[in-house]
């Protein structure tokens, strides 16, 4: 069989502050593109989501980033540059050693992507050892990205069933950052999360935005937990884009039917109920 392989063409560098430039990509598994991008953009310090129903494409994007599509059995075209540099046609060594460093994958689910029978401590300091750190720098690394994310140095010697899954996803950014992560791909950070915790891990993202100026394209199927952070929301529909604008702007004014069947359908954001409905609610209440 023969091995799934990319292919790229110039592609553009994207807009001039961008850290993340997509353009005609397409992600294909058979004959017919599965995702088909003309152009989405992540600009530095920017926190872009990418909504839509399940199936839109939105998690393929994120993973065709990081280099992880082709091990699925999926085939690229077209253009992904992280800082200017183009990934399509990137060397796995080298893709290896960005995913490591500069760009970096929020999981939806920490606990699966932790080793239960690791101290998470462990976890970070083996990763900092490996990218050419002494035990002492490690250590000292792993401890400042726990306060980075509000934790504890104690938490450090925690086994991942010892940790709400809110502290685990904090120490998933934490490893992140650890290993000098600028770039954020969050596929659903938040989603296995009860609703006070999601609150707080956007509320971290935020705060590490705006401190340190990282770069997040966020994936999420809740546009109510992207209205709440992104500066931009990027929403797709059958592999393709249907409509890219600030937030504020989509949320109050959509330009496409799809956009605003999305926003009905979240009780914060759809439309407040006119005089007949607030009529009958108060009827029924009585
Ligand atoms: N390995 C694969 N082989 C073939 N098709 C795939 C593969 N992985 C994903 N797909 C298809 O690609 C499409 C987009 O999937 P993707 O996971 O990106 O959707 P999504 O928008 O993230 O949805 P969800 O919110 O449910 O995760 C789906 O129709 C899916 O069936």
């Amino acid at each position: 069989m023969t091995e799934p392989t990319s292919t790229t063409g110039t592609g553009n560098p994207g807009p001039p502050h961008s850290r993340l430039a997509i353009s005609g990509l397409t992600i294909s598994f058979g004959s017919t593109p599965t995702v088909y991008l003309d152009s989405l953009t992540v600009g530095d310090g920017e926190i872009v989501g990418l909504a839509g129903e399940s199936g839109a494409g939105k998690s393929l994007t994120g993973l065709s980033v990081l280099g992880l599509t082709p091990r699925m059995g999926a085939w690229l075209t077209g253009s992904i540059r992280l800082d200017g540099r183009e990934l399509l046609t990137l060397p796995e060594r080298e893709l290896r050693r960005l995913r490591g460093g500069t760009m970096a994958l929020i999981p939806q689910s920490p606990a699966s992507a932790f080793n239960p029978l690791l101290r998470v401590g462990t976890v970070i300091t083996r990763a900092l050892r490996l990218h050419g750190d002494t035990r002492a720098q490690a250590r000292q690394r792993a401890e400042a990205a726990l306060e980075r994310v509000r934790l504890s140095k104690e938490h450090l010697r925690r086994y991942p069933h010892q940790l709400s899954g809110g502290q685990l996803q904090r120490v998933a950014i934490a490893l992140a950052l650890a290993l000098g992560a600028r770039f954020l791909i969050a596929d659903e950070p938040t989603s296995a999360l009860d609703v006070t915790v999601q609150a707080e891990i956007l509320q971290l993202l935020e705060r590490l935005r705006a401190e340190e100026g990282l770069s997040i394209l966020m994936v999420s199927h809740d546009l109510a937990a992207l209205a709440g952070l992104c500066d931009r929301i990027v929403v797709m529909r059958d592999g393709r884009v249907v409509e890219d604008r600030p937030t504020l702007e989509l949320v109050t004014s959509p330009n496409d039917p799809y956009t605003e069947e999305l926003i009905d359908a979240v009780p914060q954001l759809g439309p407040a109920p006119g005089p007949a409905e607030a009529g009958r609610a108060g009827t029924d209440d009585a």
